[in-house]
């Protein structure tokens, strides 16, 4: 679409999973109309995802500060205010979300106050529990009714919103773009054999054994919850002689997964990797075990295993597709299902979250509808 007219779309990210799944709705939206493009970073996550965006050569125009403290209160009111005063700044027509971190709720509430619309990336994901995923759950289900433009990843999400009433026509089921993140990234590691070079040398140190890749980090996963994840993993690397590689997410309580698996052989924990790091990870692993919900959709799209470290998960289609398996914080189903996925072949790649064009979907219906608000359609 080409018009004449200036609008900027501000689309606000402050975690590594926002970035990786705003990243596509930015490059999308940069090449229909460049000079309407703005990305405001909101400092929630510091490091995890910076790279990413350097390697998409999207430059913030507002790289905001992480509020002081580790209080989820002031984390959330400090970005409600610093968020609002950028988006002062940038005076957009609209304002971009995604998902359901601090970030996705503090830059809402800041677009609502100054009457600008909002476009919700990811809406209508619903585990039905407001304790589990906590306080993912609350955060996305707040957005919902400010919300104009709601961008459901599948029927399933669609569904949801339409039974809290939310009116058909602000609802675009589009798939997740974190499918048109993979796709790109795949595409970018299959060019460039410098990208995600960190993988490489995980991959090497397993010597052909199968790799079971994990990762875990929900606030619900306290220490109970970590020592028996530890447990699990510690006995299916001893029982099943695999090679288990296990990122450390900076927040969450890592000490019990250190102190039963550090220096143990056949395991490698690692800091965050880099996103090319990380798919050529998951392209390469035989398992993934996880409680991230990002990953239990990629694991779905490149057809790999996924236990899931949770009770309930909002993405039942991964269960329906026979990617993933519920095995909660429990030493035992862990193993047992583990060993269940190493016995069988891998699951058929699904396209059940998207098809890798959701990006395009969603800038051409926010960029359409504005230019309609202006009057000003092409
Ligand atoms: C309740 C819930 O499910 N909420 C989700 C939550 O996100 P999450 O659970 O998916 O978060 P993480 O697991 O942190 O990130 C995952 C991403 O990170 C990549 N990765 C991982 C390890 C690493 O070392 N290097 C990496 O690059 C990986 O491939 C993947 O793409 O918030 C999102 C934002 O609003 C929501 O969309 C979303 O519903």
């Amino acid at each position: 679409m080409k018009g004449s007219f200036f609008v900027s779309v501000l689309i606000v990210a402050g975690t590594r999973p926002e970035i990786i799944k705003l990243l596509p709705v930015a490059l999308a939206m940069r090449e229909r109309r460049g000079d309407a493009m703005r990305f405001c970073h909101s400092g929630q996550h510091a490091e995890m995802g910076r790279d990413l965006l350097d390697a998409a050569g999207i430059l913030p125009e507002e790289a905001l500060d992480r509020p002081a403290g580790n209080d989820i209160g002031r984390l959330l009111s400090g970005m409600i205010t610093t968020i609002g005063a950028a988006i002062d700044r940038q005076d957009p027509k609209a304002v971009v979300v995604q998902g359901d971190t601090a970030t996705t709720l503090a830059a809402s509430l800041a677009a609502y106050h100054r009457h600008i619309p909002i476009a919700h990336v990811e809406a209508g994901l619903r585990s039905g529990n407001l304790a589990r995923p906590w306080p993912e759950e609350g955060y996305r289900r707040m957005v919902t009714p400010i919300t104009r433009w709601h961008f459901a990843p599948t029927e399933a999400a669609a569904t949801a919103l339409r039974c809290e009433n939310v009116a058909e026509g602000a609802i675009e089921t589009v798939g997740n773009t974190v499918i048109d993140a993979l796709h790109w990234a795949c595409a970018r590691l299959d060019a460039d054999s410098a990208l995600g070079t960190a993988a490489g040398s995980l991959i090497e140190g397993a010597q052909g054994r199968p790799i079971v890749l994990a990762t875990v980090h929900r606030r619900e996963a306290d220490e109970t919850a970590m020592r028996r994840i530890a447990a699990g993993l510690l006995s299916l690397v001893e029982s099943e002689g695999v090679q288990l590689i296990l990122p450390l997410h900076p927040r969450s309580e890592s000490a019990p997964l250190r102190e039963r698996l550090g220096g143990v052989p056949r395991v490698t924990l690692t800091d965050p990797l880099d996103y090319f790091a990380f798919v050529r990870l998951m392209r390469a692993a035989r398992l993934i075990v996880s409680d991230s919900g990002g990953i239990q959709e990629e694991a779905t799209a490149l057809g790999r295993p996924v236990l899931v470290l949770r009770d309930v998960t909002e993405r039942r289609e991964a269960i329906a597709a026979g990617s993933a398996r519920l095995v909660g914080y429990d030493a035992e189903a862990l193993l047992a299902g583990a060993r269940w996925e190493l016995s069988r072949p891998m699951p058929t790649p699904s396209t059940v979250f998207g098809d890798g064009r959701a990006a395009g979907r969603i800038a051409d219906r926010i960029l359409n509808d504005i230019s309609g608000d202006l009057n000003l359609a092409p």
